[in-house]
């Protein structure tokens, strides 16, 4: 069985581990929920008796996935039995992959489109809108348990949106492709179809877990409650999540409370909190306590404990002077606080205004460097399979990641062997030592993996071109890449995109000043956090009609990021609309009602 160390874990944390029957857990910002979910995935693995059952564990990136299954590993436990990844990833292994057969649909063969070439179709279909300013933004929609839902809510478009998404779902058809929402969609409709898959899968798990459950979208849990309900209590559950950070509630995420996941599951859950929180300060905490709207105990458990917090609020400064103040706050911050820049993020709650600011900023601040958007050259997409050999290629012959490159190349193998390549007598070692021994001199990132991918098919002994799978991923993978370093050019003013060392830095630890948006920052954690764009229409969003509580998780967010300093803006003159806003956006109402007192920071433009 697996044991810890005594000061591994609090109390409140073992109390949830150790629980037998189902749990639904809330935990505060800081809290330790990934290390929770972690020994709990642990110690139930270290349970298991039965080889033929698993303990599924479902995160909300691809990038969570990796961090915990590695941090399993890292426990020293087997993982053969663990299945973990994100909710699509799910119901491709368990439900489309074995009983598509039983969707008309699906029955005579499907593949799922790369996110850019999605992109690309519905940016062509709304060409003939432009004049009407429908473009690919507006024609987000979510697969619902009743069928799918656009997202927009703007009147006006709604006709021209709803002809774009009915003509992209025929060229989905006629390609026999699926995109994200409909694996989500045809998954529900599989398993209402079939009642059998869900028992089936309810003898297969043993556990299922479900992290961030406050942005988890309604389907979802109709899809995870069902095979809960016909295992009746067998399959036991731990749901774990934040209601008050549920910030993509626009975006179709739903914060079930307890009680409703109690009825779709036909069973009682235990419930349970954490409430100690690890990050940030005593004056911190205080601060972002106030902007939640649900009820639950924050306590200030970690090493920042007493940290002497400075926490400013501006709202009288002008748009045009307000990258003056950020470069002098980051200055302050590292001279004066002794903060390392890898430890400040620069956060909006909208994409627009981040790439001025990062060109300006790095102008402003030659001496550091910056982690902005559309820096990094390709997508994280880990339904592509070069992206994964990627992975390896830009990766260095670390005995600190060894395990990782050795569990990334086994990943490769396993995948072409279900292509039907002989990977027969390769081994992940002779593959990784085979990539490790690749000499390629090549500056440009793009020509270098063409060089890498190129030697992994010859190593293979297949041609790209001949699999078609691989073959739209390659193809997908370069157009992305290109089309992303071209932007950065154009936008950013940015040359060194496409080099090679660019391209490795995609894989390094967190390096530079962090310039992102809100929804960027979600569980990550830094030194300090600069709030800019904190205005009416942005936060909350000019269409969202619960814009109050939205507003007030957005907050509770942001400032929940920060160990030691804050400091938040609502500049004038943003955004000035001669009907809107003639003196620009005012600030968010719920930041500019709070009655705090706010530190004063003296810089020099301020
Ligand atoms: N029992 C513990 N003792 C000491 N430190 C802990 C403990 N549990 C977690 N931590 C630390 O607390 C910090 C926050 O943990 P983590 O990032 O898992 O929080 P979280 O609950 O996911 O936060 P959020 O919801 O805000 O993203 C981490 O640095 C983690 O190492």
């Amino acid at each position: 069985m697996f044991v810890w160390k005594k000061d591994d874990l609090n109390r409140e944390q073992e109390d949830a581990i150790f629980e037998e029957d189902s749990v639904f857990l809330v935990a505060c910002p800081g809290s330790g929920k990934t290390r929770t979910l972690t020994y709990k995935i642990a110690y139930e693995l270290s349970r298991i008796e039965s080889k033929k059952q698993f303990i599924v564990a479902i995160t909300y990136t691809n990038t969570a996935a990796d961090e915990i299954k590695e941090r399993v590993e890292l426990l020293g436990v087997d993982i053969k039995q663990l299945w973990i990844g994100t909710i699509h990833a799910f119901c491709l292994d368990w439900i489309i992959k074995p009983y598509g057969l039983y969707h008309d649909r699906l029955k005579t063969g499907y593949s799922i489109i790369d996110p850019f070439e999605s992109e690309k179709i519905l940016t062509e279909l709304c060409e003939p809108y432009k004049s009407l300013k429908v473009s690919y933004y507006d024609c987000d929609y979510i697969a619902m348990p009743s069928g799918c839902k656009m997202l927009s809510e703007d009147g006006s478009k709604t006709p021209y949106i709803k002809k774009v998404l009915i003509e992209y779902g025929r060229i989905l058809r006629e390609n026999r492709q699926i995109d994200f929402e409909l694996i989500l969609h045809y998954t529900n409709q599989l398993i209402l179809k079939k009642p059998l898959i869900s028992v089936i899968l309810s003898n297969l798990f043993k556990f299922i877990l479900i992290d961030e459950y406050q942005d988890t979208k309604e389907i979802q849990y109709h899809i995870i409650s069902s095979v809960l309900k016909s295992g009746r209590g067998k399959t036991k559950a731990l749901i774990v999540g934040d209601p008050n950070q549920s910030i993509y509630e626009t975006m179709g995420g739903y914060p079930i409370v307890k009680e409703d996941l109690e009825e779709l599951i036909g069973y009682k859950l235990r419930k349970y909190n954490l409430s100690s929180n690890y990050r940030s300060s005593s004056k911190i905490i205080e601060y972002f306590d106030y902007y939640k709207t649900s009820d639950n105990d924050i306590i200030a458990g970690g090493k920042n404990h007493d940290y002497n917090s400075i926490i400013t609020y501006n709202n009288a400064i002008d748009e045009s002077n307000l990258e003056d103040e950020i470069v002098d706050l980051i200055r302050y911050n590292i001279n004066e606080c002794k903060i390392s820049p890898n430890e400040i993020c620069v956060a909006a709650p909208q994409w627009y205004p981040l790439a001025k600011i990062t060109r300006n900023l790095i102008t402003k601040l030659p001496e550091y460097s910056f982690n902005g958007p559309g820096m990094a050259p390709f997508a994280r997409n880990l339904d592509n399979f070069w992206y994964k050999v990627g992975r390896i290629a830009l990766t260095e012959p670390d005995p600190r990641i060894y395990i990782r490159r050795l569990r990334w190349s086994a990943e490769l193998i396993e995948e072409l062997f279900d292509l039907g390549v002989d990977v027969n007598k390769i081994t992940n070692k002779n593959f990784l030592r085979f990539c490790n021994s690749l000499e390629i001199n090549k500056e440009s990132g793009l020509e270098y993996l063409e060089v890498f991918f190129f030697n992994v098919s010859v190593y293979f002994s297949f041609e790209i071109k001949s699999i078609q799978r691989l073959n739209d991923d390659y193809n997908a993978f370069f157009e992305g890449a290109t089309s992303r370093i071209k932007r950065a050019k154009e936008e950013n003013n940015n040359t060194t995109t496409e080099s090679l060392d660019n391209f490795k830095k995609v894989f390094k630890p967190r390096e530079g000043i962090k310039v992102t948006t809100i929804h960027g920052t979600k569980g990550e954690e830094y030194d300090t956090v600069i709030g800019f764009g904190l205005v009416n229409d942005w936060v909350p969003h000019f269409t969202d009609d619960n814009g109050d509580a939205n507003s007030s998780k957005m907050l509770y967010v942001l400032s929940s990021r920060a160990r030691k300093n804050l400091h938040l803006f609502s500049e004038r003159g943003r955004s000035v609309h001669r009907k809107y806003a003639p003196e620009g956006k005012p600030p968010t109402p719920c930041l500019g009602e709070y009655d705090f007192e706010y530190d004063d920071v003296v810089t020099t433009s301020g």
